[in-house]
């Protein structure tokens, strides 16, 4: 017998050979096609009273037939019909077009239901849809109806119709693709009643279990892919095994100035477990600002180095290259490990002896700007690369860098987690490691956001920050257009400070210094000599001085969330109360309401999900076309835990020993087939 996937839509009554037609320009071939075409939303046919109805808006009213109804008609095919209805105390008028039929129906005192776009001036309703609750074909039982796209001469009416009889001819034939397991782990209805479900919810709730169950299904379907494609990478096993002992790094983190959370261990664990199998490691090191990334990172490129090899760790700009150069460094103290510093701005000398260093092997872990992917760097046994804040570089920096090792791991740090994610569905096959605490001690920051006028108060705070021994981020903004103004603004903010403070060392940073400059100046800020910084965002990511406990953010509302977040961080990776004030006069709702979000939470995570609440997953990369997925039913967004959990659940399946061999995923090796993937082999 043919399956739904084999039968066209011609084989329903109604598709014409035009009509076919027309449904290829939907993508509908096929009755499955037809099955799955699912309705972008419901049209609510709750039946409301007039009297709250919006002028304008579309409504479902009832009503009964005052009057004769009143005919007009226009050439051969279109008419209008009219006619008076009471509804909640009024009589108004409601106009059909092109719906002769109507006429005989519309008898005086016959209640009606009429569902359409209500003109409060002219007490008129121009009718949709209507039906009496009389009649034996009443239908509308049901309040919520499916709206499909649709064009051309496909109507809505026409595909509600076809779907209805394609549910009732085949529904039952509908096979179930989801593992049993899957099925009574969740506790979905099936696939054939799902899909009928959806296209006709009846109530909200079976609706919404119906919803759950599809968005699973798609969200699964899509990670299937995605882990039988890694899973066929791995399976190549070109990568190289670094057989790493977890004595070896236990002994590490012993000598580290603090004990690791048991979420550091945790992904620790999972690196190492990466690292030590013969395919190249790809994965996404993902926790919120201060939550101790970086020194997960140092033991990961420590256990590289132990077994003969050399890592390197690739950050955004010179400044944090610099710091993590002289963190590691000190963290490696007395391990013998050689660190070094790439940047752009090294001496000509200084330059070659590093690049020597790096290709004899002398230099075991380099730290560095893009500098690192120049074509004149050469390792001479590259084995793990650790990229800090990936968005920063594109994706073919990383996979230069990537050539000049042999396969070697990748880890990828983020600290904005959702966008991450989002992308990670998008492009790819990355395993994501997550760091879901933060270090003891940490007392979460106290933010605030007050008005410009509020400034002399905020100037007290510093004072007061600073008496007690601790120091402070003054934060202006960037303003792309002009990078003069910005410096300016800047300059003037220290001017400002440091005339009201003139007992305070005041350090500025900005752009246009030189490198030596910049250094200078961020050294002296790590080591407390100055007490108050002040700087355009160069600061954002990354930067550690754990002393620091007050950030203040000038003109706020010209920051993403997401940034505003990266920027607070700066603050509170230590012991003390932290607090970061937010200087803005937003015009907008939308500003005002980032303003709170900054206030009301603390977690970078929450942070990233409003703030795509706020701006859309498009637009959060930057552009709409950001080449993410498009899903027929689920929202990357609003079901993202869905995601992570199908992500979750395809991966251990797609590991399991029987998952080739076992008879109940055929449903699910036939999917994989017609993506090209098939026992673990890619098929052409
Ligand atoms: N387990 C721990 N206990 C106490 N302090 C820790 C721990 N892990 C890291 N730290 C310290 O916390 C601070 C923040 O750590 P780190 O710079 O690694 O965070 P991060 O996640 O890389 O932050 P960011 O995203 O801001 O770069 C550092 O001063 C680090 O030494």
């Amino acid at each position: 017998m043919l399956t739904l996937d084999e039968r066209s839509v011609r084989q329903l009554k109604g598709v014409s050979a035009l009509k076919e037609g027309e449904l290829h320009a939907f993508g509908i071939h096929t009755i499955s096609d037809l099955l799955n075409y699912f309705p972008f939303r419901y049209e609510d046919y709750c039946v409301r009273e007039l009297a709250e109805v919006k002028s304008g808006e579309k409504a479902t009213i009832m009503g009964i037939v005052r009057g004769a109804p009143i005919m007009q008609r226009y050439g051969r095919a279109k008419s209008r019909l009219t006619c008076k209805i009471e509804s909640g105390g009024m009589l108004i008028t409601a106009v059909w077009f092109n719906r002769t039929y109507m006429q005989e129906q519309l008898r005086p005192g016959r209640e009606i239901m009429l569902t359409g776009k209500w003109e409060q001036h002219r007490l008129q309703i121009t009718v949709a849809d209507s039906e009496f609750p009389d009649s034996a074909k009443a239908s509308k039982t049901d309040s919520l109806q499916p709206v499909y796209h649709v064009g051309g001469n496909i109507t809505q009416a026409w595909i509600r119709k076809m779907i209805a009889a394609a549910l009732t001819q085949y529904g039952p034939m509908i096979e179930e693709v989801l593992p049993y397991e899957l099925m009574e782990r969740y506790g979905f209805m099936s696939r054939s009643e799902a899909v009928e479900v959806i296209h006709h919810p009846g109530d909200a709730s079976r609706g919404q279990e119906a919803r759950r169950r599809m968005v699973y299904e798609e969200l699964f379907l899509f990670q299937l892919r995605l882990q039988a494609y890694r899973g066929l990478h791995r399976g190549r096993g070109d990568g190289v095994a670094q057989p790493i002992g977890s004595e070896t790094i236990r002994e590490f983190a012993a000598t580290l100035p603090f004990a690791l959370t048991d979420a550091q261990k945790k992904v620790i664990n999972e690196i190492l477990t990466d690292m030590r199998r013969n395919y190249a490691m790809n994965r996404l090191l993902q926790g919120d600002v201060g939550s101790g990334k970086t020194v997960v990172a140092a033991i990961a490129l420590y256990g590289a180095v132990r077994v003969g090899h050399q890592g390197a760790l690739m950050v955004p700009t010179e400044i944090l290259a610099e710091q993590h150069a002289k963190s590691l460094a000190r963290l490696y103290e007395g391990t013998g490990i050689q660190v070094g510093l790439l940047t752009g701005s090294l001496t000509e000398r200084k330059r070659r002896d590093l690049l020597a260093g790096l290709q004899m092997g002398l230099i075991d872990v380099v730290v560095g700007t893009h500098a690192l992917i120049q074509d004149d760097v050469f390792f001479r046994s590259l084995s793990l690369v650790v990229t800090d804040e990936q968005h920063r570089f594109g994706v073919n920096q990383r996979s230069v860098l990537r050539r000049k090792g042999i396969n070697p791991d990748v880890l990828t740090m983020t600290a904005t987690p959702i966008p991450r994610t989002l992308a990670i569905t998008a492009f790819g096959d990355m395993d994501v490691s997550t760091i879901k605490e933060m270090p003891k001690g940490r007392k979460p920051i106290k933010t605030y956001w007050v008005k410009h006028d509020a400034f002399d108060r905020v100037l007290g705070f510093i004072r007061k920050e600073a008496a007690a021994g601790r120091q402070a981020y003054v934060i202006c903004p960037l303003i792309e257009e002009s990078e003069k103004l910005d410096v300016q603004n800047a300059i003037d903010t220290y001017m400002q400070i440091q005339q009201s403070c003139p007992d305070l060392t005041i350090g500025l940073l900005h752009g246009r210094l030189s490198t030596a400059e910049k250094d200078e100046t961020m050294s002296r800020f790590a080591a407390n000599d100055s007490q108050v910084l002040v700087a355009t965002t160069v600061v954002e990511v990354g930067v550690d001085v754990p002393n620091a406990t007050l950030i203040i953010i000038m003109d706020a509302e010209r920051f993403g969330l997401s940034q505003l977040h990266q920027l607070r961080g700066r603050v509170g990776r230590g012991e003390h109360q932290s607090h970061c004030i937010l200087i803005a006069d937003p015009k907008s709702e939308t500003g005002r309401e980032r303003m709170k979000v900054m206030t009301e939470t603390n977690d970078g995570f929450e942070v990233a999900r409003r703030d795509l609440e706020l701006r859309g997953p498009g637009d959060f990369f930057g552009t709409k076309q950001s080449g993410l997925p498009e899903f027929r039913i689920a929202d990357m967004v609003a079901d993202y835990e869905t995601l992570e959990q199908a992500r979750e659940d395809a991966g251990e399946l797609t590991e399991r020993d029987d998952f080739w061999s076992n008879e109940s995923y055929a449903r699910l090796w036939e999917i994989l087939r017609r993506e090209g993937l098939f026992q673990g082999e890619q098929l052409d």
